[in-house]
């Protein structure tokens, strides 16, 4: 028997386009993610004898069994090897919050299925990793990966680029969820979305300027939410009321997130609590 506990973090999407739809229904993306220090532990108990996968977790609102992103990577993983099943027990220590948009069930799985092939030693290399991954869910390729990337296809291209910023992350949550599935399907409702300006993203990550990289975000998924979800439309309208800070949702949301100088976090975290409420704050940086 073997025990483990990997981190299992989070991810915000830095500028996220449509650049097209599947016959199959999934939408063509053109997005930067980057993974951050905001994590769930991942506690593993690998048993010697075959058996199934236990999950418990300090979570009562997420599934357990069979729907779960570990369980189903957990399935496909042995499906694919065809190897026997080992029996795992997995105690999910969920930090990063449920239908937020920061990847937290996708990182979950994706670092689950690198545990189990260490734990087989290496029977997939990272395009059958990727190939598998996708089959389960679109963010998980890119924490199979788990640096900054820009991601395209249906979010298994992914080209690293470099991240210089050097700034404090502050993520809010309403406590309204989002439904990704939702997000997708809106955005057909709207004629022509703005596009977020990679190149100014690009160049503002790798040279360390806040402005630029701010500068190019847009969320065409935030711009579809905004056509008529009210709790959307309302949070939107709370944070543009607040000066000095411009705010952007991560992938499908309800996560957003704002940069700050490094070291000032928690000066604009306590101020932000007092201005905004029935939200959670989380200080994090870039991984
Ligand atoms: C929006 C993004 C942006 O990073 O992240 P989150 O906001 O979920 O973190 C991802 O595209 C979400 O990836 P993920 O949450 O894994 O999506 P999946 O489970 O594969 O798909 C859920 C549903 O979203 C839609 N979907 C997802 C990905 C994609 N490229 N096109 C889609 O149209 C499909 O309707 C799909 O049935
Ligand atoms: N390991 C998991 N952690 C969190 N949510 C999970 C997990 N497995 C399945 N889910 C389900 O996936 C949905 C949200 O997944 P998550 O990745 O946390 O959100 P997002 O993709 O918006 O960041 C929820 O409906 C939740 O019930």
């Amino acid at each position: 028997m073997s025990n483990k506990i990997i981190a299992a973090n989070g991810k915000i999407n830095i500028g996220l386009n449509i650049t097209g739809k599947l016959p199959n229904g999934y939408h063509l993306l053109d997005m930067i993610m980057a993974p951050i220090s905001l994590a769930d532990f991942l506690h593993i108990k690998f048993h010697e004898e075959e058996g199934d996968l236990n999950i418990t977790s300090n979570l009562k609102n997420i599934p357990l069994g069979p729907e779960n992103i570990v369980y189903k990577v957990y399935e496909k993983f042995y499906e694919k090897t065809g190897l026997k099943k080992r029996k795992v027990d997995l105690y999910l220590e969920k930090n990063v919050p449920s239908e937020a948009g920061l990847g937290g069930g996708s990182s979950d799985g994706a670092h689950f299925l690198k545990a189990l092939n260490e734990l087989h030693n290496y029977p997939l290399n990272l395009v059958e990793l990727i190939e598998l991954s996708k089959g389960v869910g679109a963010d998980l390729p890119f924490f199979l990966v788990n640096k900054t990337a820009r991601v395209q296809g249906i979010g298994e291209i992914l080209e690293r680029v470099e991240n210089n910023l050097d700034c404090d992350i502050i993520l809010l949550k309403p406590e309204f969820g989002v439904s990704t599935v939702a997000a997708y399907k809106n955005s057909s409702k709207i004629e022509k979305m703005k596009s977020a300006n990679m190149n100014s993203i690009l160049m503002g990550l790798r040279e360390n300027s806040l402005e630029l990289v701010k500068r190019g975000i847009e969320n065409n998924l935030e711009e579809a939410l905004l056509v008529d979800n009210e709790n959307i439309i309302g949070f939107r309208k709370k944070l543009d009321s607040i000066g000095g800070l411009e705010f952007f949702m991560s992938g499908s949301g309800s996560a957003y997130f704002t940069f700050v100088k490094k070291g000032e976090g928690k000066t604009y975290l306590s101020k932000l609590e007092e201005k905004i409420k029935n939200c959670k704050f989380y200080l994090c940086s870039f991984l």
